[in-house]
């Protein structure tokens, strides 16, 4: 009926970049951190943090997960640190506390958009009796989905807050999905993934969940169909059409 096979009841949906354009914004201010930071090490000679570094490393990922992986792909361990950590700190939660106060900035600036083909495949999942979770790796998904208006529509959210509050594994690891199935009383087999990370579709891939919808938005749909998407698409309403 939503362009999803009929055993589907639930769908688990990530949020930055599948129901809203949050990602690019994360990006941004993950570049950000990581070039000062690089460059504060290395003099200006240092190597820039790229658009792959992100998808590879970053992307999807609980925030001190990010930092680690990708500092691990540049050979460089910083200790663990404290929570509250200021944001010069050369610790993995001063590395994030910095990107975090970064993201707050741009995302109060340029305010936050649901995608309008995302909010039409919300209503007609709401329409069709089919229970709905976000699940985000992110610390402010509550604050997001407020923003964009969409906590009307989310019946459960798991996010950072939770994972670290559960000490769940961050995805890949597809925990955090799990949870979301469980928070709506639905088996893994019964319920959709829609993942525009590399890391979220594994995480779908690992789960066995019944369906997982890679959320092609940075030009990566092989990649996000080898991580372990079972249908790709650019917009979230081309699967009303696909009915
Ligand atoms: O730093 P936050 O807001 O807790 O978000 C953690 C991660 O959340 C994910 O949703 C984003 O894809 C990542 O880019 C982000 O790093």
């Amino acid at each position: 009926m939503i362009g999803l096979p009929d055993t589907i009841t639930a769908c688990l949906f990530d949020l930055d970049g599948v129901l809203t354009g949050t990602a690019v914004l994360h990006r941004e201010a993950w570049k950000r951190t990581f070039d000062e930071f690089l460059r504060s090490r290395d003099g200006d000679t240092f190597r820039e943090f790229t658009d792959h570094d992100y998808a590879a490393f970053v992307d999807g990922r609980p925030r001190a997960d990010g930092v680690r992986e990708f500092l691990r792909s540049r050979d460089i361990q910083l200790p663990e640190g404290t929570p509250d950590d200021g944001v010069n700190e050369p610790t993995v939660n001063g590395v994030g506390n910095r990107k975090n106060e970064l993201v707050l900035k741009i995302i109060e600036e340029r305010g936050v958009n649901p995608y309008p083909g995302s909010v039409r495949y919300l209503e007609a999942a709401k329409a069709a009796g089919l229970r709905i979770a976000v699940v985000t790796s992110s610390a402010n998904g509550a604050k997001v989905l407020d923003a964009a208006e969409l906590t009307k529509f989310v019946e459960a959210r798991i996010d950072g807050l939770v994972i670290r509050r559960d000490n769940l594994k961050g995805k890949p690891a597809p925990d955090s999905f799990l949870a979301g199935a469980k928070a709506l009383g639905v088996e893994p087999a019964h319920a959709a993934v829609f993942e525009d990370a590399l890391s979220g579709v594994q995480a779908g891939h690992a789960g066995h969940f019944g369906y997982v919808v890679g959320v092609n938005r940075a030009d990566q749909a092989d990649e996000l169909r080898s991580h372990g998407a079972d249908f790709v698409v650019d917009d979230l309403a081309e699967l009303l059409e696909k009915a």
